[in-house]
């Protein structure tokens, strides 16, 4: 069996063209939603992600500034800035890049942004309010794999999804999200008790624990639909100037197990930043009281 490609890529690029649409239609009547991307110090890979964001942003129409800080700066310095933007009008989304580097306390910072402007949805308000089932900025990463399962299965009813991996930003959410949509939901992790038996069980199998070509073909359920959030660079092979970047399934063993599948790159990701653009659009739009259709 081999399984159907779910191209990220496309499907963020479909998403992004919707949103250029709606914001043209949001300029007509003087909003132009704006993010401000938070940096501190100079990982090359968040450097990269950065960047992306920005250039997407702005091919949607929209503002988006990023704020570059050393890595050097202070709590009390990155709490200042984080209250001017809370402060400003024209910003409508914040997102803290993390991890910070060390010296810093995330969740500080997190609790310090505004949590209507909380584009990642990591503050416990938005949290919470997610777990209550109420409306809430959702995280990107966890949004964009429920529109490619949605799309990919429909009706997610009763099925059996199993998330690997419990961080806030990606294997919490995920899992609320799969709960709302009735799925019955396992959170597994490194503690767990014989993984590879519990991933088989899954239809739906949402691999985000970081560790490169971790879930082999034997660890999936024939016809499962497996997500793959795993964004892992590999060492580069002699002569190369960057490592390849990998998933935490084995791509390539995994495609002919499964009955669909994320690739990486191409997949998650690029879903993660057209989420980043939509919770953008979603905190203007709630800020000036305007309904989405
Ligand atoms: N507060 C916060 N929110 C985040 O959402 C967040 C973060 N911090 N810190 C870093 C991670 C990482 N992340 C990625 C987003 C897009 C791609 C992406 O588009 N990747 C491309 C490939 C990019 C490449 O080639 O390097 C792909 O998978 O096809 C990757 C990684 C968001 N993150």
């Amino acid at each position: 069996m081999t399984a159907t490609l779910i191209d990220g890529k496309a499907f963020a690029a479909a998403l992004r063209a919707r949103l250029a649409e709606e914001v043209a239609g949001l300029a007509g009547r003087g909003l132009v939603p704006g993010l401000s991307v938070v940096l501190v110090g100079e990982d090359p890979a968040s450097q990269v992600y950065v960047r992306s964001k920005e250039r997407m942003a702005a091919e949607a129409g929209m503002v988006s500034i990023a704020h570059r800080l050393p890595a050097e700066t202070a709590q009390d310095d990155l709490l200042a800035l984080i209250r001017t933007l809370n402060a400003e009008p024209t910003v409508h989304g914040i997102l803290v890049q993390l991890p910070l580097p060390a010296g810093l306390d995330a969740q500080a910072v997190v609790l310090a942004i505004d949590p209507a402007k909380d584009v990642d949805g990591l503050h416990p308000i938005n949290a919470g309010n997610l777990a209550s089932g109420v409306p809430a900025l959702v995280p990107c990463t966890p949004s964009g794999c429920m529109m490619m399962l949605r799309d990919r299965l429909g009706d997610l009813s009763g099925a059996n999804a199993v998330v690997v991996g419990r961080s806030n930003l990606m294997g919490k959410p995920m899992a609320q999200l799969l709960l709302a949509a009735n799925c019955t939901v396992t959170v597994a992790h490194s503690r767990t008790r014989d993984l590879p038996a519990v991933c088989r069980s899954a239809d739906i199998l949402v691999a985000a624990v970081g560790r490169p070509r971790m879930i082999g073909a034997d660890w999936i359920k024939p016809g499962a639909t497996v997500i793959d959030v795993g964004i892992n660079r590999l060492p580069p092979e002699p002569g190369a100037d960057k490592g390849k970047l990998v998933g935490d399934v084995d791509f390539e063993a995994a495609k002919e197990v499964a009955g669909a599948i994320t690739p990486v790159p191409g997949g998650v990701g690029p879903m993660t930043i057209a989420c980043l653009l939509d919770n953008t659009v979603e905190a203007a739009c709630r800020a000036n009281g305007i309904s989405r259709g």
